[in-house]
């Protein structure tokens, strides 16, 4: 954005990966009509020239923001990223610019854990090999190898909101719930936390993995956590492809150490629709294969476009970055009568002495006052009178430290 105030109807925001119309909906209600909406995702060239121009970009999972691809985003003010992972933005990249990034930390929990619940079960059954052979004429009425759900043992590894949603679910089918996960979590239910992975992975009749993609959780499931598990067990993966060594999947189900599995996202995924799905895995009927589909329902879709829309635009309208993933969080009331600036800086002592010195220079009175650091940046929100901000705004720009500075209105 640029440094100075800008008219609502001036402010772009473009919505790629067919962001639903809910998000259109709520920013249209809180004024903003200068929307483009695209329903995939952009080749890094078009992305860059689209987002030169933009002040707020709406992306999915696929849309890939780079510190090179923000590099030519000189007007961004935020980023919202529609879903629950923001691995595909380069955090730290927009924290130095000053951009806060936004998602949904809720809105397709339980979309995702019901989809897990239900292929849980099919798995259980062997139900996705039975229905591929009567797809190709042959009848496979068999109990062999069928169970049921009901006592048996499952292990989810990453027990946050899906994790936990999942084993609530799961505990209603009359299975034994135990996780793993780095940090010491409340359990839920009759849910217990395993020691170590190792211990989870012996244990489980079906592994679910909800973890977010990170350094730590990278091929997290390779070959040596396979050949811990159970023999004949169930594998399902919604989180990030990422997170297990596809190779090695595959090698345990040749050798049946793993009975079936259910894997929603994949180390390289398709950019859109049209292009071919390519992975070992499509040569396994007993692998339910889903197109990154977990979150991918109208509830989910619905809420997660009213969510992060109006945090992009509470953002905008007032400077409020509550729930931002890289930003100091600052709820804030609303202002009338006064002009809101904002000052992003590197987190360095003496900011705020050097702001109020100079605003003192100038006897410029400061209604409010909002700060919050973290690590790397600080976030100040100043209230002054509108006749001062033109002056304000200037010497806002020359604090050592600045990143950036603006007027809301
Ligand atoms: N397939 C799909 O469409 C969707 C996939 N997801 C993926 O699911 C992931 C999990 O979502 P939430 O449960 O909402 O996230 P969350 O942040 O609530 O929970 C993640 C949990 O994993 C734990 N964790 C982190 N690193 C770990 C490690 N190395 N070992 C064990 N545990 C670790 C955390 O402590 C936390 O408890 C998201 O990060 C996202 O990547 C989310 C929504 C939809
Ligand atoms: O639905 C999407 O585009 C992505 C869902 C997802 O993986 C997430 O919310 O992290």
């Amino acid at each position: 954005m640029s440094n100075n105030s800008l008219a609502k109807e001036k402010i772009k925001i473009l919505l790629l990966e067919g962001v639903h119309p809910s998000a259109v909906e709520e920013l249209k209600m809180k004024g903003y009509s200068n929307i483009e909406c695209i329903s995939t995702s952009l080749a890094e060239e078009d992305l860059i020239k689209k987002i030169a121009n933009v002040h707020f970009i709406g992306i999915r999972s696929r849309t890939q923001l780079t510190d090179y691809v923000l590099s030519h985003a000189k007007k961004l003010a935020a980023i919202g990223c529609f879903c629950i992972g923001t691995n595909q933005v380069e955090i730290k990249a927009a924290q130095k610019r000053g951009i806060p990034v936004f998602n949904a930390p809720f809105s397709n929990t339980r979309s995702v854990a019901e989809l897990v619940l239900g292929e849980t079960l099919l798995l259980l059954r062997g139900i996705p090999e039975k229905s591929a052979k009567a797809h190709r004429g042959e009848w496979h009425k068999s109990a062999a190898g069928s169970v049921e759900a009901r006592g048996k043992t499952l292990g989810i590894i990453g027990y946050g909101h899906i994790g936990m949603q999942l084993g609530i679910l799961a505990e209603t089918l009359g299975m034994r719930v135990r996780f793993y996960d780095i940090e010491t979590k409340l359990p839920l239910g009759n849910a217990s936390q395993a020691s170590s992975l190792k211990a989870l992975l012996k244990e489980a009749d079906v592994v679910s993995l909800h973890v977010p993609e990170t350094l730590q959780t990278q091929n997290m499931m390779a070959a040596k956590e396979f050949a811990i598990m159970k023999d004949g067990v169930i594998f399902i993966n919604a989180s990030r492809g990422t997170v297990v060594d596809i190779d090695a999947l595959a090698d345990a189900l040749k050798s049946k150490k793993v009975a079936g599995a259910a894997i929603d996202v994949f180390p390289v995924e398709p950019k859109g629709n049209d292009e071919e799905f390519i992975s070992p895995l499509r040569a396994f009927d007993n692998v339910i294969l889903t197109p990154h589909i977990g979150g991918s329902t109208k509830e989910a879709q619905s809420n997660i476009g009213l969510e992060v829309a109006s945090k992009m635009a509470k953002y905008s309208d007032n400077g409020s970055t509550l729930s931002a993933v890289n930003f100091p969080e600052v709820s804030l009331p609303g202002h009338t009568g006064t002009s809101r600036l904002l000052h992003i800086h590197r987190n360095q002592p003496g900011v705020l002495t050097q702001i109020n010195q100079a605003f003192a220079k100038h006897n410029i009175n400061i209604a409010a006052q909002y700060l919050q650091t973290d690590d790397q940046i600080g976030y100040v929100v100043i209230d002054i009178e509108a006749q001062d901000s033109a002056l304000a705004l200037r010497e806002l720009k020359q604090i050592d430290g600045t990143i950036r500075a603006r007027i809301l209105h």
